[in-house]
């Protein structure tokens, strides 16, 4: 079997083009321009390259964008205050904080004191907690990603088997919630997880958002199941630096049906979502109807 590829970047620009349409809606009839406001500490040169995408990208759908690059050493107090004047601020409808923030600084007080209405990440404890019940919510843009690219491979997600490889707050867990919520029956596997390759074997969906270079083999994968690699991991390959996933493509690819790509697959998706999040929390905050597809 050789596996479909699942062309992120090419879905990535489907969504943005949806998204583009949609503002040119709200401009036209409301006069209405949804803003993004993203706030960069520090010179992390990955972040630094991931913020001025967002920007770009921003801009590119009609969108207002507002950077605020902040240096390493800013108090935390100071961040937390621009968050504020950024909460208060009407034409702002979206706020993201890029991660990871200096080690001095404590990313859930952060994180939290962002407008759960504007909090675009989805990270923010109200939006986990409506998430994880259901209800209403801001949802995390790499998980949102890779439920759109479910969607639109198999229609119905209904009754498969899906597991999630990672527990982290940004990926593994809303990816199993949003998973559980289109009806799958969900694992979250880990590290720990004993037998971790028998685990994978059963699974229909699996999402490897672990964060090590290639760890899951083909021969852990189910004849035709769908393979959503989550992970960026960059590593030295024959004396090149090259960008691998967690999964290991060449041998998934051979029995997988279907898999996305490093590069290419969801990291794209990311930023797409983050530009359809910020539409969504525009349109709530001005009491419109909300995008159709763009949101979980
Ligand atoms: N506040 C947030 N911080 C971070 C998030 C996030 O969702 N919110 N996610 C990541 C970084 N990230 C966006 O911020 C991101 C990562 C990767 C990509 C992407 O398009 N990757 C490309 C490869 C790019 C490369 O060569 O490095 C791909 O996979 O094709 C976009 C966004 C951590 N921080």
């Amino acid at each position: 079997m050789v596996a479909e590829i699942i062309d992120g970047k090419a879905f990535a620009a489907t969504v943005r083009g949806h998204v583009a349409d949609h503002v040119a809606r709200l401009k036209e009839e409301h006069g209405i321009t949804p803003g993004l406001a993203v706030v960069l500490v520090g010179e992390d040169p990955a972040s630094q390259v991931y913020v001025r995408s967002k920007g770009k990208q921003t801009v590119e759908v009609g969108m207002n964008s507002y950077e605020h690059k902040l240096s390493a050493d800013t108090p935390q107090k100071d961040l937390l205050d621009l968050i504020d004047k950024l909460n208060n601020d009407s034409a702002v409808h979206g706020i993201l904080v890029q991660l990871p923030l200096p080690r001095h600084m404590n990313e859930d007080l952060v994180i939290n004191a962002i407008d759960p209405a504007k909090d675009v990440d989805g990270f923010h404890i109200s939006n986990v907690g409506l998430l994880g019940t259901g209800q209403k919510s801001m949802v995390p843009c790499t998980p949102l990603g890779c439920l759109m690219m479910l969607r639109d491979h198999h229609g119905s997600l209904s009754g498969k088997d899906a597991v999630v490889i990672g527990r982290s707050n940004i990926v593994g867990k809303p990816m199993a919630q949003l998973l559980l919520g289109d009806s799958c029956t969900v694992t979250i596997a880990h590290s720990r997880t004993k037998d971790l390759p028998d685990v994978v074997r059963r699974a229909d969906i699996v999402v490897a958002a672990v964060g090590r270079p290639e760890m899951v083999q083909g021969d852990w994968i189910k004849e035709g199941a769908t393979v959503i690699d989550v992970g960026i991991n960059r590593i030295e390959r024959d004396g090149k630096n090259v960008l691998v996933g967690d999964v290991h493509y060449e041998s998934a690819a051979a029995v997988a049906g279907a898999i996305t790509p490093v590069p290419g697959g969801v990291g794209p998706m990311t930023i797409a979502c983050l530009l359809a999040n910020t539409l969504t929390a525009c349109c709530r905050a001005n009491g419109l109807p909300e995008p159709e597809g763009l949101t979980a």
